[in-house]
């Protein structure tokens, strides 16, 4: 029982730790149950939510969808009456066409009509087109072989017309007497007689006596009264020979207030009348240079060097250093004779007017005297032309010096000091210089001496060759400057006398009479090819469309018969460049000796002309002359018949260049210090080709400026006072262009251009 009731008790605790174990199950599975209730709740919220804002959301869409719907159906209905009013229109559109094309169509068949009877007319006007054609044709290689020989005639003219120039002397000499400024009328004139053939007569009123007169003869003398134009009509052929390839060199000589700047430029600020011969001369180069651009293109360029104390400077730089410039002591084929010198391009008057005024004010600036300076410096104005013939591709070559000289007054050597002698020394010795050039180049001496000065040096190439030369011989007439008078003519006659003395030129056995002939030969052809000339202009310019058809088929033909321009004389080039500086460099000096024999054959006529003027005049005038030393056979040498003519009774004496004369001019140059000859090396090696315009430039195709020259030209004075340290510059709008070429590396004179182009 016990045990039973053991086994009970134990069944019972057993049972009861079932039972705790169960009830702690359950609780476990409550809590479970619990939790898993919770997180039911919590997805069903959240599913609640979701369906909540799904159901908000969708009933949104719908809302939307039933706008759209109700819009999409008004735009519907829109659409509908726009296409229905529209259908409207093109309907009537339709109708308004069908009405239009029906009314046409009777104006098209009315036109097909008339067109089938243009067509006919066509047909007709086309047979007698070609007709014309044909005719025209005809008419047209009748203008083109005139067109050629226009050029032809033209060349031959241009020849002609140079050998006049030549057979009327390379050298010339023109004395211009100055009238008495206001407030002068009281003063006594040395001026005597004023002959028409170039005699002048001048006395000293003061100191009557047999050696009181003294007659020069020139070229030309101008009176007081003459203008301004009829000093340049004398001057005017030359400005022509520079455009055929000349070297053409105009300077005026004489003392300080004698009038060189008046005849050269013209008084300052002066009217168009007033001009001088530098501003015409540049208004009718640029003039002929546009009548002639039909067949040749020009293009001109401009430099400006001052000559002062034997040192060149360049008076278009604006670079303030100042260096002494070198001379080229040979010929080159460019015609530079200062390379290093800045070269400008110029198409007008005006602009060659706008360089000299900056020449003039950079010569006056950085002088301590500055007035005095301007007179004491021989200022030159080169102009460059280069000339391609359109036809050919010959290039011309010419160049125009305009001289300002320095005053040729004598300086009392006991006043003169220090650097006014200096001064003095250096103009007697460049003007001897000048002298002692064209005297040796007339009387064909073997040697030139060209390098005794600067000026010659710088001048050379229209010194001698094939160059022209004018000198204008300044006077003033009061008789206060008797002496400078004097020894001003004396310096003239030397130079003039070269040209009148006969001695050589007869020499060479030609007879005046045939050299008179020629010259009227001469003459005769010209006037005729002239005619020629104007014949021929005619029908050149009657159409512009035949002168087109012309012109295009001169261009495109070569011309057999045409010649190079300028034949042997001038400074031509053909095609590309024929001599090389090498060879240039070789013919120096002795290039004057061909330039003399030319001298000698035409100066004859001219000499005994003047000789047997000299006779009529001595034999007329009211002064008693003894002529009769004056041997004027044809065939002796005049000028020396003429020096020996001198003779104590005589009261008229010709007065030539006498060795006394030019002892005393030399004397003066008695400082060692002068620099000779150039400063560049002249070996070989140190040749550099300079080039004025850079064979790839093109010529211009625009035509220059029609220079139009305003009437009063604001010109500044060489004495214009400036009062700055600095020199002028140049304006942007000129441009610059390099006087030279790149020239081969390891030259010193290549190193100084190229850097100074860079
Ligand atoms: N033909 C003339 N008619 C009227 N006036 C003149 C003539 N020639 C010169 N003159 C006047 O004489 C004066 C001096 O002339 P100009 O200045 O040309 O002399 P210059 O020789 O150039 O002197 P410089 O050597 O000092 O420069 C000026 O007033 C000028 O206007």
């Amino acid at each position: 029982m016990e045990e039973k009731e053991k086994l009970q008790e134990q069944d019972l605790i057993r049972l009861m730790e079932d039972n705790d174990h169960y009830k702690m199950q359950i609780s476990s599975l409550d809590t479970e149950l619990e939790s898993s209730k919770h997180a039911h709740e919590k997805d069903r919220l959240q599913l609640v939510a979701q369906l909540e804002q799904t159901r908000v959301e969708s009933e949104n869409k719908i809302l939307e969808l039933q706008c759209l719907l109700s819009e999409s159906t008004k735009k519907v209905q829109e659409l509908e009456a726009f296409s229905e009013s529209k259908l409207v229109k093109l309907k009537r559109r339709e109708l308004g066409y069908k009405h239009f094309i029906d009314s046409h169509y009777g104006s098209l068949q009315e036109l097909r009509i008339s067109s089938e009877s243009i067509r006919q007319e066509v047909m007709r006007t086309k047979e007698i087109y070609v007709e014309e054609l044909s005719h025209f044709g005809f008419n047209l290689k009748g203008l083109v072989d005139a067109a050629q020989n226009y050029h032809t005639v033209l060349e031959e003219n241009r020849k002609l017309y140079n050998q006049v120039q030549d057979l009327k002397g390379n050298i010339r000499v023109y004395c211009r007497i100055r009238p008495f400024l206001p407030g002068q009328s009281q003063k006594l004139t040395t001026i005597e007689y004023i002959g028409e053939n170039g005699e002048l007569v001048v006395t000293n009123p003061s100191k009557l006596g047999k050696d009181s007169h003294r007659l020069f003869k020139f070229n030309k003398v101008f009176a007081p009264a003459v203008t301004q134009e009829e000093v340049f009509r004398d001057t005017q052929p030359l400005i022509r020979s520079v455009l055929d390839g000349y070297n053409v060199c105009i300077f005026a000589y004489g003392q300080t207030g004698s009038g060189k700047t008046y005849t050269m430029s013209g008084p300052s600020m002066s009217s168009v009348e007033n001009w001088g011969v530098n501003y015409r001369a540049l208004n009718d180069l640029f003039n002929i240079s546009q009548s002639r651009k039909s067949s040749i293109a020009y293009e001109v360029g401009v430099q400006m060097v001052e000559i002062y104390n034997e040192q060149v400077r360049d008076l278009l730089c604006s670079d303030t250093s100042q260096k002494r410039l070198g001379i080229w002591s040979t010929t080159q084929p460019n015609g530079l004779a200062v390379p290093d010198a800045s070269m400008h391009p110029v198409k007008s008057t005006a602009n060659v007017l706008e360089l000299m005024n900056i020449g003039l004010m950079n010569r006056a600036v950085g002088a301590t005297a500055l007035n005095e300076r301007s007179s004491r410096s021989h200022s030159i104005l080169t102009v460059h032309v280069r000339g391609i013939d359109l036809e050919t591709n010959d290039i011309l070559r010419g160049c125009l010096h305009l001289v300002d000289l320095a005053g040729s007054e004598r300086v009392d050597r006991s006043e003169a000091r220090g650097d006014r002698l200096r001064e003095a020394q250096h103009i007697n010795k460049s003007l001897s210089a000048l002298g002692d050039v064209i005297f040796a180049l007339a009387q064909k001496s073997s040697h030139v001496p060209y390098r005794n000065s600067k000026l010659t040096q710088v001048l050379q190439s229209s010194l001698g060759g094939q160059a022209k030369t004018l000198m204008f011989v300044q006077l003033n007439p009061d008789v206060e400057s008797y002496s400078e008078t004097i020894s001003t003519l004396k310096f003239a006659e030397r130079v003039s006398g070269v040209e009148l003395g006969a001695a050589r030129n007869n020499k060479e056995g030609r007879g005046v009479k045939e050299l008179m002939d020629q010259v009227a030969n001469l003459k005769d052809t010209i006037a005729k090819k002239d005619e020629e000339i104007g014949r021929l202009r005619v029908p050149k310019t009657s159409g512009n469309g035949e002168r087109r058809s012309v012109s295009s088929t001169r261009h495109s033909s070569a011309s057999p018969r045409r010649q190079s321009l300028g034949g042997p004389r001038t400074n031509q080039i053909s095609g590309e460049r024929s001599s090389k500086p090498t060879q240039k460099a070789a013919s120096d000096v002795d290039n004057s000796s061909e330039y003399s024999d030319r001298q000698s054959d035409t100066g004859s006529q001219q000499s005994m002309d003047d000789f047997r003027h000299h006779r009529d005049f001595f034999r007329q005038s009211r002064l008693a002359v003894v002529d009769a030393d004056l041997n004027l056979g044809e065939d002796t040498d005049s000028r020396a018949t003429a020096r020996g003519s001198q003779n104590p009774n005589e009261d008229v004496v010709l007065i030539g260049f006498d060795d006394a004369d030019s002892e005393e001019r030399l004397s003066d140059i008695s400082d060692g210090v002068l620099s000779m000859g150039t400063e560049t090396d002249g070996s070989i090696n140190s040749i550099v080709e300079y080039t004025l315009f850079p064979e790839t430039t093109k010529p211009p195709s625009e035509t220059p400026e029609n220079p139009s020259i305003p009437a009063k030209l604001p010109r500044l004075t060489q004495k214009t006072v400036q009062t700055g340290s600095s020199r002028m510059s140049l304006q942007k709008s000129t441009p610059k262009v390099p006087s030279s070429k790149k020239p081969p590396s390891g030259n010193t004179s290549a190193v100084r251009s190229s850097k100074r182009w860079q």
